[in-house]
């Protein structure tokens, strides 16, 4: 896999202390991050409420060089896109579920200057996403229910990603809920390569050897 997907963690700063946030993202970043996972949710797409593109214009503003990957829990994706690009977001991340036209999305995504992820909640099933893995740069299989950090670790995932990993060999593809040192084998052997750990990470007093335990893990299947 010389030229193909590359481990790459993104800690997801959801389940760390919000009135801190650029300080919390520095902490990630210094402990070895090589990305970092924002998760934005609306309240519709689902039961939960996070921040928008003012905050993640902000925060670009104190961290220049890292790359943004914006996970859009919302029900209207489209609508976000131009305000997502000026504040500085790398990849927009929508969910499949919530696209009235996945083509065209992508072709807006791409057009404002960003990387095209497609997501999947855990009850949608893995063809609904094959006919546009051509047209991502990320397909993102959750690995819990979108909307809370903290939950449980979806095990029964991971036909999905080993299916998407068969058909696209060169996309990146990320898992996200639930992933910690206990489980990280099973993602990377399944063909996740980029990785978004929350708990596990911010909730550790050593989150650079987390993020060094997981990286290494993945290492092992997308040798550098
Ligand atoms: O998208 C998410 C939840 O919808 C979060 O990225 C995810 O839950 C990460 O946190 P944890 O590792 O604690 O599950
Ligand atoms: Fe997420």
């Amino acid at each position: 896999m010389a030229c193909g997907p590359k481990a790459m963690i993104g800690p997801s700063i959801l389940n760390s202390d919000l009135s801190m946030l650029y300080d919390e993202s520095e902490k990630m970043i210094n402990s070895g991050a090589d990305y970092l996972h924002l998760d934005v949710m609306d309240g519709h797409f689902v039961p939960n409420l996070t921040f928008g593109h003012p905050v993640v214009k902000c925060l670009r503003q104190k961290i220049p060089k890292s790359f943004f990957d914006m996970h859009m829990m919302v029900a209207n994706p489209e609508k976000w896109v131009e305000a997502m690009a000026d504040a500085g977001a790398n990849q927009y991340t929508f969910h499949i579920e919530a696209s009235k036209d996945v083509p065209d999305l992508c072709r807006k995504i791409k057009e404002a200057g960003m990387k095209v992820g497609i997501g999947l909640k855990p009850g949608t099933d893995v063809s609904v996403v094959l006919p546009y893995g051509p047209l991502a740069d990320m397909l993102l299989v959750m690995t819990v229910e979108p909307g809370f950090g903290g939950q449980k670790f979806m095990a029964d995932m991971m036909p999905k990603v080993e299916r998407l990993r068969a058909e696209f060999p060169l996309v990146n593809i990320e898992v996200d809920g639930g992933v910690s040192p206990a489980n990280i084998d099973q993602c990377a052997k399944a063909g996740a390569n980029m990785i978004v750990s929350g708990s596990a990470v911010v909730k550790s007093p050593q989150p650079a050897e987390v993020i060094s335990q997981l990286k290494q893990a993945v290492q092992k299947v997308f040798p550098e």
